[in-house]
């Protein structure tokens, strides 16, 4: 076992397989990492003096899992589910991802997009224990301290940061943007294979514009309105040096920042240290896999797509960025293939005569049309834009419930027998267009996915396009390749990789995407090809490095044919399993990491 499976410092993981630990038995049964609650045997009962504090029984792991989704199942509400699972999750966490591993398509939508859009929301009401690092503004000098809680230099892997600005489509949500590092998290480790143990969820405090939470009395964090500019920057900047300084080996993933600083954040730290946006990136790379399986199903070519994005945000201008390289790679200048994308934003159409009336962005300005090209089209009109461009492909990140509508799916229609759509707005009530609405426009001829999971109509599955495809991969990727940057290659590497696994090609009712029953063998596929990738551009530290924990230390050496590297990458993966427990004395270097 390498980097993904080295034990925490509380513990010692032997060459059998057990793990050698010194908690007494009331700590033990509070550590959600190492808890087996009535799975403990009856030698480590003995051992750790846990006798009097279970009821006699020996249960496995399938028969708490059995329990636990009885208790769960008897819920009504899908924020009483996602309530259970989060102190399910603080109390054992082998048996929270076991259960969720199992009740994967049921429990996705619990633990993840869209009930924890409302979790969320509700995160100063329904608060009982605190999970992950709050970093305050007001004290930027105690950064280092505060993450200092989280082990020494080897023992992060992967750090998920939001500053609450944009969550899923329902905007601001202050300091509960903390529970989307969380969920995003428990993603890594349930499809990623990253060690629960080994990861930080951090919310950068930076004040709320959410004067429903700053007016709550409730409301748990900063109540000023949001710091900009360069105390904010500064601020950013100090998390990333001390990230760097402090855990040299981890992963940092920027998750749901406002449309004004996620792009400024990614474009400043991608050189630096191992990063990537999952706004961006990995909704272009996820977006992109379906596309490429779309066009494939029907026989057409990427570079004959005429593509319009409405809603060019984070996710938008991502995966027109992700489309434009795709095209690159096939042959078109950045130009040409910038030329077949059609930027919409809440101003309508973006075109060249925004630079001076500042309407919009200079990153959307890159997708600019021509003004003269669009006399007489009211480019406000999604129709009339539609009308205009006939595009074969229509993808939405606006956060406009309802904005692809009937008249705008039918004139899309009527130019494209296989029109290509895909409402991506988060939450589900956000999503731009339902699925059955768009199959009935269509005469069930659109290949629709969307960002939020739906039911298949009339046997048509439309797949969840949602980054929990493309991030787990591209995450335990750069961990297990120890890469020093995120190169736009390795995320093309995923994107190829994922769309060979769409089921579409032998099954015309499939959806687009693997169902997510596949999500974790998508990962470690899309995984390994991000670390070939790496490896190929030269920027992979992991066999400079030597494999810790064995007696005698040797260098890694990562196996280049995919199948063996694919091997590999499952060995490295976490999996919820109980291992034995062998009590020993407390031990001078072992320090209560992340119990
Ligand atoms: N499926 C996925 O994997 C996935 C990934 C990322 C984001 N999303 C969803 O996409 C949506 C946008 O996310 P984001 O991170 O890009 O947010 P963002 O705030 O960066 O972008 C939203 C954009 O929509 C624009 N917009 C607002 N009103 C509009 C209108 N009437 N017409 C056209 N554009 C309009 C905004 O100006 C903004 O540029 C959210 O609902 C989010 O949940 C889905
Ligand atoms: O979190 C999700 O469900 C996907 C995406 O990152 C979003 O912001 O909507
Ligand atoms: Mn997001």
């Amino acid at each position: 076992m390498l980097y993904s499976n080295r034990k925490p410092k509380s513990t010692r993981l032997t060459s059998d397989g057990s793990i050698e630990c010194d908690l007494t038995g009331f700590q033990i049964l509070n550590s959600p990492l190492f808890n087996k609650g009535t799975a403990f045997s009856l030698e480590e009962r003995a051992a750790f003096g846990l006798q009097g504090l279970l009821p006699p029984v020996v249960n496995t792991l399938d028969e708490q899992v059995e329990r636990a989704y009885k208790q769960l199942s008897v819920l009504r509400t899908p924020l009483g589910k996602n309530d259970f699972c989060t102190s399910m999750r603080q109390q054992n966490k082998i048996l929270f991802y076991e259960l969720v591993r199992r009740h994967i398509r049921e429990l996705l939508p619990i633990i993840y997009t869209p009930t924890e859009g409302d979790a969320i929301a509700a995160f100063s009401h329904r608060f009982r224990k605190p999970e992950g690092c709050f970093l305050d503004i007001t004290d930027p000098e105690s950064v280092e301290t505060r993450l200092a809680a989280f082990g020494k230099s080897k023992d992060v892997d992967y750090i998920v940061v939001s500053d609450g600005e944009g969550i899923l489509g329902i905007g601001d949500q202050g300091v509960g943007g903390i529970r989307i590092s969380i969920s995003k998290l428990s993603l890594m480790t349930l499809c990623g294979g990253i060690h629960p143990g080994r990861v930080i969820p951090v919310c950068l405090d930076v004040g709320t514009n959410n004067k429903t939470l700053s007016d709550d009395e409730l409301y748990m964090g900063n109540r000023f309105p949001r710091v900009r500019g360069e105390a904010y920057d500064a601020f950013c900047d100090r998390f990333i040096e001390v990230v760097k300084k402090r855990f040299p080996n981890a992963v940092v993933h920027f998750e749901d920042f406002g449309v004004l600083n996620a792009r400024n954040l990614l474009k400043r730290y991608r050189n630096r240290i191992s990063c990537f946006n999952d706004d961006i990136q990995g909704t272009g790379a996820v977006v992109m896999s379906s596309i490429i399986a779309g066009l494939n199903f029907t026989n057409r070519e990427l570079l004959d797509s005429k593509i319009v994005v409405y809603g060019s945000g984070s996710a938008g201008l991502g995966i027109a960025d992700q489309i434009v390289s795709h095209m690159v790679t096939h042959g078109a200048t950045v130009q040409e293939a910038r030329d077949k994308i059609h930027c919409m934003d809440r101003f309508g159409l973006i075109v060249k005569s925004m630079k001076e009336t500042g309407l919009a962005s200079e990153d959307q300005l890159l997708y600019a049309d021509d003004d003269k090209d669009w006399e007489n089209v009211n480019i406000k009109s999604l129709r009339e834009v539609v009308e205009h461009v006939k595009p074969t492909i229509l993808i939405g990140c606006s956060t406009q419930a309802g904005a692809f509508t009937e008249e705008v799916v039918k004139t899309m229609y009527k130019y494209n027998p296989r029109p290509i759509i895909f409402p991506l707005s988060n939450p589900t009530r956000l999503h731009e267009a339902v699925p059955k609405d768009l199959m009935e426009w269509t005469d069930c001829n659109a290949l629709v996915a969307t960002g939020s999971p739906f039911k298949p109509y009339k046997g048509y599955v439309s797949s969840e396009n949602n980054n929990c495809f493309s991030f787990p991969g591209i995450g335990l990727g750069a961990v297990l390749s120890r890469s020093t940057t995120i190169s736009d290659e390795m995320i093309s590497a995923a994107v190829d990789e994922l769309a060979k696994m769409s089921p579409k090609v032998s099954n015309p009712k499939a959806g687009l995407l693997p169902p997510v029953e596949e999500i974790t063998v998508a990962s470690s596929r899309i995984a390994t090809a991000v670390i070939l990738k790496a490896l190929e551009q030269g920027l992979a530290r992991i066999e400079n490095e030597f494999q810790p924990g064995t007696r005698k230390s040797r260098k890694v050496v990562v196996p280049r044919d995919f199948d063996e590297c694919h091997e590999w990458v499952k060995a490295q993966m976490w999996k919820p399993e109980y291992r034995p427990y062998i009590k020993v004395e407390h031990q001078q270097d072992i320090h209560t990491h992340q119990y």
